[in-house]
């Protein structure tokens, strides 16, 4: 941290009430700086119980939500399905979903993004993740990666994500790993890492990841926030617990995003394999571009929706 920052950090501990304009400008400059900003106890308890029970539904199959993307680890993909969280690690694109989507309007979350992003918000990917315990194959990791590299839309600057720790995430069951200031470089290559237990679909990391650059585990209680920019380097460990880690993000862009074509770029392998994908599940051909696949998820929440 600048010596601006830890200056200000020191006279908000030392306070016996900050004023909240010294509190917000410290909140801003740490973000700057780290790329990240962990908010503590900013979700109610009773809105992820919700979240949670909602999530469980779709495990059972109560009910189909449209476009919904269920995840089962790579580690038991091939073996037979069975209606239950256990056989679930993430769900994707869950905005046709009134109930999960209303994480991703909660006017405690918007305030921050809001600061961030300014206030035409646009919540363009969703997930819940349900990092299973380790089948033995290390396969719960995810490698170190920039979100960026998924997304055909710029400025990076004009997008925030926020991820909620659905109960307590500790080092013990894969809680968020940081590389603070990496937002401060470029979108770098990305590839499959050459794992021997295997790897999950579209798990890229960061090419030529150094383990010995320093980082910072993210342990977080059910309920605590963390907001973070497109570029920070970021990953999460092995889950050694028994218990299914829950957590729920959402990725916001400003309504006056542009995309862009990643023809040419570092992006273009991540663009095959969504493409690939939306051919065999929506029987299009090549005519679709990445836009497009952004372009239908991608739903207001606040102001206005420009060029997204
Ligand atoms: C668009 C990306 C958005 C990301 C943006 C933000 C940053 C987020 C960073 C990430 O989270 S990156 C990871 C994002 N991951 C994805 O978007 C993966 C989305 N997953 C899927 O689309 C499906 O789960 C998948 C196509 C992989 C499988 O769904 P299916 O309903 O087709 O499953 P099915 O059981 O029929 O299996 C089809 C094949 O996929 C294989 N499979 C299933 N789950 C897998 C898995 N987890 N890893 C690897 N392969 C898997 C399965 O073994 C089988 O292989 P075979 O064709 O050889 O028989
Ligand atoms: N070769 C690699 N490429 C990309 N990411 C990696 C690579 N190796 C490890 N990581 C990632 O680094 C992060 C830390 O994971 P790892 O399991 O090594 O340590 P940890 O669980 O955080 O630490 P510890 O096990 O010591 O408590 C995870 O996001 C993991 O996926
Ligand atoms: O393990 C997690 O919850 C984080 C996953 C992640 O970084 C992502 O899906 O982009
Ligand atoms: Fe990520
Ligand atoms: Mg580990």
């Amino acid at each position: 941290m600048s010596r601006a920052a830890e200056r200000l950090r020191l006279l908000i501990t030392h306070l016996d009430r900050p004023p909240a304009a010294i509190v917000s400008f410290y909140s801003r400059l740490f973000y700057e700086e780290n790329g990240f900003l962990l908010i503590k106890n900013l979700v109610s308890e009773e809105d992820i119980d919700r979240f949670r029970r909602e999530f469980e539904r779709i495990c059972r199959q109560e009910i189909k939500v449209p476009g919904l993307v269920v995840m089962r680890d790579v580690a038991i993909a091939k073996s037979e399905f069975v209606p239950d969280q256990k056989a679930v690690s993430k769900l994707q694109d869950f905005q046709e979903d009134p109930e999960l989507f209303r994480y991703c309007s909660l006017p405690e979350i918007l305030k921050y993004v809001e600061c961030f992003i300014g206030p035409n918000i646009m919540a363009m990917h969703t997930m819940l993740i349900n990092k299973p315990p380790d089948a033995g194959k290390k396969t719960s990791r995810h490698p170190m990666h920039q979100d960026l590299h998924y997304f055909p839309f710029r400025p990076a600057d004009r997008i925030v994500c926020a991820w909620t720790a659905m109960e307590k995430v500790s080092r013990q069951n894969g809680c968020l790993v940081v590389l603070p200031g990496s937002h401060k470089g470029t979108l770098q290559e990305h590839d499959y890492p050459e794992w021997e237990g295997g790897v999950n679909k579209m798990y890229h990391g960061v090419r030529g990841y150094d383990p010995q650059h320093p980082r910072v585990h993210l342990e977080m209680e059910k309920g605590d926030t963390v907001f973070f920019h497109p570029l920070l380097i970021h990953g999460s460990g092995m889950n050694q617990t028994q218990g299914f880690r829950k957590a729920i993000s959402c990725h916001y862009a400003s309504g006056d995003c542009y995309y862009i074509d990643v023809k040419g770029t570092t992006q273009e392998n991540i663009e095959k394999e969504v493409k690939e994908i939306a051919a065999r599940k929506y029987a299009v051909g090549d005519e679709i571009t990445l836009k497009d696949t952004w372009a239908v998820r991608g739903r207001l929440v606040q102001g206005a929706r420009i060029s997204m």
